[in-house]
């Protein structure tokens, strides 16, 4: 099983301005996160969308908490039981500025994330080849945020 005794945490902080024509623009485009699972913070002003069954499904903030993604190193690591969300952030406020918190919780960087053996069989083989975090996050800086996660190049 992967070691979690230590990791890696990366903060982001994005800053959505208030905008006269929201159907004009999208504040971040679709993708996924590379971590474990991200927690999120938002200023109580929606916009963040997730997709399900084809669908953009709006997520309401609520105060006072954490929004809790899973990211793409969980996908792999259950071999494909947990799905890595696609989510956007779309700027919907005419009036004020939205700010999120994201941090993205991740492996120690020369981990190589692998589906856990636990979880392999004949009949369920690995479906991700694995790859140094490092090299993944490295890969996924790399590229325009776009709606194919990086996940695309390490399925077999
Ligand atoms: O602003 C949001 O709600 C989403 C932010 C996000 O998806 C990210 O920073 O990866
Ligand atoms: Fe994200």
């Amino acid at each position: 099983m992967m070691n979690v005794e230590s990791g890696c945490q990366l903060l982001v902080i994005n800053y959505y301005p208030p905008c006269p024509k929201p159907e004009l623009v999208m504040g971040l485009p679709a993708h996924t996160d590379h971590g474990l699972l991200t927690l999120l913070m938002q200023n109580e002003l929606g916009g963040l969308q997730i997709e399900h069954n084809g669908k953009w499904i709006p997520i309401n903030p609520l105060p006072n908490s954490f929004l809790i993604n899973t990211g793409d190193h969980l996908e792999i690591l259950t071999n494909g039981k947990y799905k890595s969300v696609v989510h956007r952030a779309t700027v919907m406020n005419k009036k004020a500025a939205r700010i999120s918190v994201g941090t993205a919780h991740g492996p120690r960087l020369d981990t190589i994330v692998t589906p856990a053996p636990q979880l392999l069989s004949e009949d369920n083989p690995s479906a991700y080849r694995g790859i140094q975090y490092k090299d993944y996050l490295l890969l996924q800086q790399s590229r325009e945020l776009e709606r194919k996660s990086c996940l695309d190049f390490i399925r077999i």
